[in-house]
């Protein structure tokens, strides 16, 4: 599937929304600061969103593993996205499993106004069960981009996160020294 960076003709509604998803190290910010370059160069305007709670890497900034990055707002509540992102044509959205549950309605209403919205986030979190707003996001979506990563116990496709370390909490934040990417395979060996 190829994304496109056409503009809408006068009057029409070319608004959609795309969801890239999958396990940590899978590319999902990648891919996200991927399309969104190519949008800045086709000069369309741009808004990123990333929840205020994520400062893994940086406290504003969008930022990969591999460290590229493009800047961002971070922001409390899916509301502030509706608000600030009202005027732009296209919208990115990073870790959107954090946000709250209206996120997909919030989408919905920038899709309508003919925003092109392209969100990325955690399908799964450790425990391999849906990640808050990811599935309604997905259902909701016209495109949807399933990224793996490569399980790091035997090399294959690896969809889930595996947790290393002893804590059930839904939300905690890290990198290689607490996940780490496994197929299913693995995942479920442990
Ligand atoms: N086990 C792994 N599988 C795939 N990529 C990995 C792995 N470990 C590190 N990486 C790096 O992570 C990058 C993807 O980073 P990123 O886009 O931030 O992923 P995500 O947002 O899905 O967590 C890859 O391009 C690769 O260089
Ligand atoms: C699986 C899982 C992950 N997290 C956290 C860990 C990271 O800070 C982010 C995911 O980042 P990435 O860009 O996808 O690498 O989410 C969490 O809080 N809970 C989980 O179950
Ligand atoms: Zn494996």
């Amino acid at each position: 599937m190829l994304f496109s960076e056409h503009k809408s003709r006068k009057g029409e509604n070319r608004g959609s929304i795309e969801v890239i998803c999958g396990s940590m190290f899978s590319g999902k910010t990648e891919e996200l600061i991927r399309r969104l370059k190519r949008a800045q160069i086709a000069k369309l305007s741009i808004e990123i969103f990333k929840p205020r709670t994520d400062t893994r890497y940086d406290e504003s900034a969008v930022v990969s593993h591999d460290l590229n990055s493009i800047q961002s707002t971070p922001v409390d509540h899916s509301s502030a996205v509706l608000l600030l992102g009202a005027n732009t044509q296209v919208v990115g959205i990073d870790e959107a499993q954090f946000f709250d549950d209206n996120l997909p309605d919030v989408c919905n209403q920038l899709a309508q106004q003919g925003i092109r919205v392209i969100v990325a986030g955690l399908d799964m979190d450790f425990s391999g069960k849906p990640f808050g707003p990811m599935p309604n996001l997905m259902a909701i979506a016209e495109h949807v981009t399933k990224v793996n990563a490569v399980c790091v116990q035997c090399g294959n496709p690896a969809v889930y996160s595996f947790r290393k370390v002893a804590n059930e909490a839904k939300v905690l934040l890290g990198e290689k020294d607490i996940y780490e990417p496994r197929c299913r395979l693995c995942f479920h060996a442990d």
